[in-house]
């Protein structure tokens, strides 16, 4: 078997449906990617390649345990059985390395079933909730503009019935982001203490940009409108999308109540990648990450890309059939996308919070500035969020480099302000 010479783990994402999913939430960037695909009847991996996806995957770590992400698309469109067989083919190939897996769902079709193969076999099940029905169903339906929340709740249900570890994916857009703690206090409510929120920002390529604006909200798409990429220069702002106030004030809002109350309770993913950067470790999250380019997504028929939001041709980076994973990975081709995270505007060079942002996701840099670089369109939220949070965050890493817990700090704000 081949072994990595690098010593970082190589992730890839497998997508073993595609983007076939059974809902149509209206600001999924996944969703067109089946168009990819078109002459492709049935956008399923086969079993040949799922071995040789499996074999390869584990054989490229230099890690000594191996993590699996099924991602979609719909995950759970895909039987039991098949996952079951994948795990089979990890136990073939594992030669004694830790196997996880975690699976990414929008939890409409839980059942006791999935839930049983969950807790049985410890998978990590992320579930995309957007907060109260109301926010949730205001994008989050089926093609025929059904609403989808009430199924999550139940599905939530089962997995908590049969004790399955989850976590929530929350997008914030430019309808919940008004309402920050009514989407905190139900997570805190459904006692969900894995939170990762994520801003909604896509662009619209020309053309297809008054075909959304007159398509109303949830109405059926025949065909979904591609989202402009990087490269689309001057592309407008799709309207689910958050602003730059919102995303800063959300943030600002949840931190607020987070640091008095809930420190070391509830986890929020965007808090506790400030506070790694604060301690200069590594964030969990790439976005805030010094670099990217280490994960990449493998769709139903072998073909690599860069990264989850850069499945467009021109980031394709080869095909599994053809190219092993490891020369993908740390190919040329890879290798420069990576360097789209450095590339960064004068702003950010001179900016005091450049060490806990890093300018963000490239995906989100599309705002024009005098010099070589675009600025993060987000720009002006993270300023005001970071602003904010740094005499808590110095508070924080203070304890930690004594080796104290940080959730000290909610003793400390009863007398004392920052
Ligand atoms: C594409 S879905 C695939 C897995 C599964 N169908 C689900 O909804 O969880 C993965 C995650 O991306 C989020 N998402 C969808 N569209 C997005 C967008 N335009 N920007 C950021 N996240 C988005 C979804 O809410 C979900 O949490
Ligand atoms: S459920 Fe997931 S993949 Fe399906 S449309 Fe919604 S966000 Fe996209
Ligand atoms: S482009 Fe954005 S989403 Fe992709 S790896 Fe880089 S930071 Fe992460
Ligand atoms: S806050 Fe703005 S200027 Fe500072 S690093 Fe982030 S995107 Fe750049």
């Amino acid at each position: 078997m081949d072994y990595s010479p690098f010593a970082r783990p190589l992730y890839v994402m497998l997508k073993p449906i595609g983007a076939h999913c059974n809902l149509a939430c209206e600001y999924c960037y996944y969703l067109e990617k089946a168009n990819l695909y078109d002459g492709v009847p049935r956008h399923i991996i086969s079993d040949e390649l799922l071995e040789k996806f499996i074999r390869e995957y584990i054989g490229a770590q230099t890690m000594q345990s191996v993590l699996f992400t099924w991602h979609g698309g719909e995950t759970l469109m895909r039987p039991i059985a098949f996952y079951e067989k994948a795990m089979r083919l990890q136990q073939k190939y594992a030669e004694g390395r830790q196997i996880d897996n975690c699976i990414q769902t929008n939890g409409t079709l839980l059942t006791d079933e999935w839930c049983e193969f969950f807790a049985k076999n410890n998978w990590l099940v992320g579930v995309s909730i957007d907060g109260p029905q109301e926010f949730h169903d205001e994008y989050r339906r089926t093609r025929q503009g059904l609403p989808s929340w009430h199924k999550v709740m139940k599905g939530i249900e089962l997995l908590n019935k049969h004790e399955v570890e989850w976590n929530a994916l929350a997008v914030v857009n430019d309808f919940n982001a008004d309402y920050p703690l009514d989407v905190y206090h139900f997570f805190k409510e459904i006692n969900c203490r894995y939170i990762q929120f994520t801003p909604i920002v896509e662009r619209i390529v020309e053309g297809d940009a008054e075909a959304i604006k007159t398509k109303k909200r949830s109405a059926k798409y025949k065909s979904l409108p591609h989202l402009a990429n990087l490269t689309d220069d001057g592309a407008p702002l799709a309207e689910f999308s958050v602003t730059p106030e919102q995303w800063g004030n959300f943030l600002c809002t949840i931190f607020d109540e987070w640091v008095r109350n809930d420190v070391a309770e509830y986890y929020v993913l965007t808090f506790d990648c400030t506070l790694a950067n604060w301690m200069g470790k590594q964030p969990s999250i790439c976005t805030f990450g010094a670099s990217c380019g280490h994960a990449a997504v493998m769709e139903f028929n072998g073909d690599v890309y860069a990264c989850d939001h850069f499945v467009f041709p021109e980031f394709k980076l080869g095909n599994i059939r053809e190219q092993s994973l490891v020369s993908m990975m740390y190919g040329e081709q890879q290798t420069e996308f990576g360097k789209l995270k450095t590339q960064l505007p004068k702003q950010c060079l001179a900016c005091k919070w450049k060490f806990a942002c890093n300018g963000e996701c490239p995906k989100n840099r599309f705002v024009k500035t005098e010099g070589e670089y675009n600025l993060n369109y987000l720009c002006a939220g993270y300023k005001k969020y970071f602003a904010h949070v740094a005499p808590y965050m110095e508070y924080m890493a203070e304890q930690l480099r004594q080796e104290l817990p940080p959730a000290n700090i909610m003793e400390y704000l009863k007398t004392h302000k920052l």
